[in-house]
């Protein structure tokens, strides 16, 4: 099989989860749907924001369904294939959930791409899908202008056990699993000043899938009171709507926040997307970043393509969960901590 680089980013204007509908219009768009009132077994659906849908079958088992598609973030084929799978599984795992199977959804330029392109793509996405213990076991596929790849993902979960994004108590412990910037990052792909080579760190962890769950014992994975995926929102974006779900107030040590070795250096010159912008509207009125510097301020809307966990953690268990965690998410770090609801829903210090 072909690794050729064809410079996937070069095809696209916008690309991975920088490339999602921002979270004011589609808050605005969504609430004019009239949805029928909720059937009972449906413990979440999309209304609250959540990461996924959870459905209960039974007392032991509830489905939680997720959909995560968008254009290419990277060059390499197989690597977009991989952060593509990581990034959809994700939203079953930020669930407490385990991935069972998942479903290929593909836009692909037939006119202007060669097919081992797109063979790569699912080939790496297959790879992912395998290693997290979950089947590839179908999909649908459409001719279109520009690549578009992701998955549909049905995953289990015991309906009592689930992680939402409303269960955080004062008190908790916030952690992060991995580190902030592949907004930055990848836009310097697009850019053509970094290759893949120059932001592998950033790669890499895109690429990890988000089975946090799999570190934890039963008592680790009890003491987890809120979860939400860190993705195109941004931390900001994400943070706050676990903040309004739990009517909590997160205080984050900003100085703590996980970052790339080259972040930094990327938002310095930069290397910015849209989302940067529609990130830091969709949480101005709500968070308070007074304390922050420009660059800081940056890092917290920076949107996330297969980001962290964010987890509400007890006090008690943070630092060996943590320990437990770093064993796979080498950035794992306590951020912050839940205090009774405020005015606002984050504040960072
Ligand atoms: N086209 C759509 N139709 C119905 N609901 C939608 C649609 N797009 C998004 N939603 C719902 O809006 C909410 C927010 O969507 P969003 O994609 O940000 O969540 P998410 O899946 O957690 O994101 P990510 O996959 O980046 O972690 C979710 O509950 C989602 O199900
Ligand atoms: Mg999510």
């Amino acid at each position: 099989m072909s690794s050729e680089k064809i410079a996937l980013t070069q095809t696209v204007q916008k690309g991975g989860c920088a490339a999602k509908v921002a979270a004011s219009e589609l808050r605005r768009i969504l609430q004019q749907v009239k949805f029928p009132a909720a059937h009972p077994a449906l413990l979440v659906d999309g209304r609250l924001f959540d990461d996924a849908a959870i459905y209960k079958i039974n007392d032991e088992i509830a489905l939680v369904q997720t959909l995560d598609f968008f254009t290419p973030i990277v060059d390499t084929p197989k690597l977009f294939g991989e952060i593509a799978a990581a990034n959809a599984l994700s939203d079953v795992y930020a669930m407490g959930g385990k991935p069972l199977t998942a479903m290929g959804i593909l836009a692909f330029p037939l006119a202007t791409m060669a097919e081992h392109v797109i063979v790569d793509v699912l080939q790496g996405a297959s790879d992912k899908i395998a290693e997290a213990g979950a089947n590839f076991v179908g999909g649908h596929s459409i001719d279109d202008d520009t690549l578009k790849f992701g998955l549909s993902v049905t995953g289990f979960v015991n309906p009592g056990q689930a992680w939402t994004n409303a269960g955080a108590n004062a008190g908790d412990h916030l952690i992060l699993t991995k580190a902030l910037g592949t907004g930055t990052m990848t836009a310097t792909l697009k850019s053509q000043h970094f290759q893949e080579d120059d932001i592998m760190e950033a790669l890499h962890s895109m690429a990890t899938i988000n089975n946090a769950i799999d570190c934890m014992t039963q008592d680790l994975q009890a003491a987890v009171h809120a979860a939400t995926d860190i993705t195109g929102f941004g931390f900001s974006g994400h943070s706050m709507q676990l903040a309004n779900a739990s009517q909590v107030t997160l205080r984050i040590q900003t100085e703590k926040l996980p970052r790339f070795t080259k972040t930094f250096f990327c938002l310095e010159n930069s290397f910015l997307t849209k989302a940067h912008r529609t990130n830091s509207e969709y949480t101005a009125a709500n968070i308070d970043v007074s304390n922050l510097n420009n660059l800081y301020r940056l890092l917290i809307h920076d949107p996330q393509t297969s980001g962290g966990l964010l987890l509400s953690v007890s006090s008690e268990v943070s630092h060996s969960m943590v320990q437990v965690l770093r064993t796979r998410f080498k950035s794992a770090e306590i951020v912050g901590e839940v205090l009774p609801r405020q005015d606002k829903a984050v504040v960072f210090e």
